[in-house]
């Protein structure tokens, strides 16, 4: 029997646990790659928060795709896109931005010595991923978050991008769009690491 619900995987490392999960609905029998989401959008959160501080624009009604993985340089926050566009931001603030979107997880694991992570923020980040499914789910059209999913977008067998929502989970594994040249270099150093990320998942999972 095929699982119908859509599985939301937000535990770490996300690069490698929907990897494991994909091979482990596999080994059942049950995998269904439009079923299975790793849940980055506090990457989201994350690019919209800063990039809003940065060019001085209410956060509310921005948006910030970001793609790749979830951990450190496979984070991607594709600024050139983020709406409203703004023209005062200098290579130096886009770097800066960058950085700190891929080290924002990272920053608080550190500050929290132990005792946890980004706890109330993950939650907020999975309450909105989780209503877009719902919604999706509804047939509300033009439902469209970025999620960590199995994908053609590169070479790599899993990428987040921005992915539209229906019925049956993913209806469409959107396209990277128009990239910066700072973007296609951080596309291009992301895919080592990323890949063996997600190698080490399908490893794991097929060991076990
Ligand atoms: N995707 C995201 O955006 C995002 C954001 C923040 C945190 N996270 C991840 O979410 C997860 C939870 O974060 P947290 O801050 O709540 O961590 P935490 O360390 O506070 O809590 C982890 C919990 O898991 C329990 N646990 C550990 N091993 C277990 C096992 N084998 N079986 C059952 N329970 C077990 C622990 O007892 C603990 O209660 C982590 O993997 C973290 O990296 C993801
Ligand atoms: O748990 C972590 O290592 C960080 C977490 O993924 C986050 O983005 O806050």
């Amino acid at each position: 029997m095929l699982v119908q619900a859509l599985v939301n995987m937000i535990s770490n490392p996300v690069n490698s646990t929907v990897p494991i999960a994909a091979e482990v609905f596999k080994k059942a029998g049950t995998y269904d790659e439009k079923k299975l989401f790793g849940v980055t959008t506090l990457d989201v959160v994350r690019a919209k928060t800063f990039y809003a501080g940065k060019a001085n624009v209410p956060v509310t009604g921005v948006n910030v795709p970001v793609v790749g993985g979830h951990a450190g340089i496979t984070i991607l926050p594709l600024f050139s896109q983020a709406t409203p566009a703004s023209n005062a931001l200098s290579h130096e603030d886009l770097l800066a931005l960058t950085k700190r979107t891929q080290d924002g997880g990272t920053e608080v694991v550190e500050a929290k010595a132990g005792k946890g992570s980004a706890t109330l923020s993950m939650a907020y980040a999975g309450a909105v991923f989780g209503d877009a499914c719902l919604k999706g789910l509804n047939g509300v059209p033009d439902i469209v978050e970025c999620s960590f999913v199995q994908s053609t977008v590169t070479e790599l067998p899993f990428f987040a991008s921005k992915v539209r929502l229906g019925k049956s989970g993913v209806e469409e594994v959107m396209g990277l769009g128009e990239l910066s040249a700072l973007e296609k270099e951080g596309l291009e150093s992301l895919k080592g690491e990323l890949l063996s990320s997600i190698e080490k998942g399908v490893k794991f999972a097929q060991e076990s």
